[in-house]
């Protein structure tokens, strides 16, 4: 097992007193190799098991293991080393704006360089080729040089992806990875991401909104809401009736009736 979670809570540092934890009383076994969706409601702790399965949060309680060890019982140095074999990609990567794509991308070999190898490649990328291999997997080839900061939202979310295929991970975290991707490129991510796990018998746990995409393309399905495990099944016995109950009741809740008193004519661009 690569990962063993057991009886697990897990609080954030800046929620209030009295909430409850964003997770509580989570079993669960994931084998390497394994590729498993989490899918759920908003809020209901897929960020922040994604974020603890990366050894970013640590519990609050429970049982915790990652490749047989309990990352919170080892030094910070044997932690980080550990944290090399895990790559967590967020939903909107923390990619330096003002940088070149190319850097951003090899940025993920960092964690496997010495101190000035890494500064080096900051001045010149060591393996532009490499980054180009990359971004051409997820068709942003010709993006290689192009600044961050002029990247759209799809495309900086799947520049993020690129470096997960730089980096040298067993297990790929990946959070909702085409949320802002249409529905063709949508595919292609998912496939190009699961057909590299699979390549290389790294484990892959990736949150997705779109539940039927999980549904067609995931053998494992684990339903989360308000921060407990609803189900953890095969995906064919994930039924529609279970998927419903999952999201049951989920309303945006609406405004007071008279919010705010307003004037009767605002103005083009009134600043309230
Ligand atoms: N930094 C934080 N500080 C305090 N509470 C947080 C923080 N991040 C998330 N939470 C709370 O933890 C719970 C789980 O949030 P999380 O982001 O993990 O849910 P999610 O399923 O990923 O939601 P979404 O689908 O909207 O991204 C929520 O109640 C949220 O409000």
């Amino acid at each position: 097992m690569t990962y063993r979670l057991e009886n697990l809570t897990v609080r954030h540092l800046a929620a209030k007193a009295d909430a409850l934890p964003a997770l509580a009383g989570l079993d669960l076994g994931i084998a390497a190799g394994e590729q498993l969706a989490l899918i759920g409601p908003s809020g209901a702790g897929k960020t922040t098991l994604l974020a603890t399965l990366a050894c970013a949060h640590r519990p609050a309680a429970g049982g915790f293991e990652v490749f047989g060890q309990d990352p919170w019982a080892l030094s910070q140095g044997a932690r980080h080393r550990l944290r090399s074999r895990l790559f967590l990609a967020p939903q909107t990567p923390p990619l330096p704006p003002r940088q070149r794509v190319v850097t951003s991308v090899l940025a993920a070999r960092l964690p496997y360089m010495s101190l000035w190898q890494a500064f080096a490649s900051l001045v010149k990328p060591r393996d532009p080729d490499a980054a180009h291999a990359a971004l051409s997997r997820f068709g942003l080839g010709d993006k290689l040089y192009a600044r961050v900061d002029r990247l759209s939202g799809g495309e900086r979310q799947r520049c993020g992806l690129a470096r997960l295929l730089l980096s040298d991970a067993e297990v790929f975290l990946v959070d909702e990875p085409i949320s802002a991707l249409d529905p063709t490129l949508a595919q292609h991510t998912l496939a190009t991401l699961q057909r590299e796990a699979a390549s290389r018998s790294a484990l892959l746990v990736c949150s997705l909104h779109q539940v039927e995409m999980a549904r067609a393309h995931f053998p494992r399905l684990v339903g989360l809401r308000a921060g407990r495990i609803v189900f953890d099944l095969p995906r064919e016995q994930v039924s529609d009736a279970m998927i419903a109950a999952l999201y049951e009741n989920e309303h945006v809740a609406q405004p007071p009736e008279h919010p705010h008193e307003s004037p009767d004519r605002i103005a083009v661009g009134a600043c309230f």
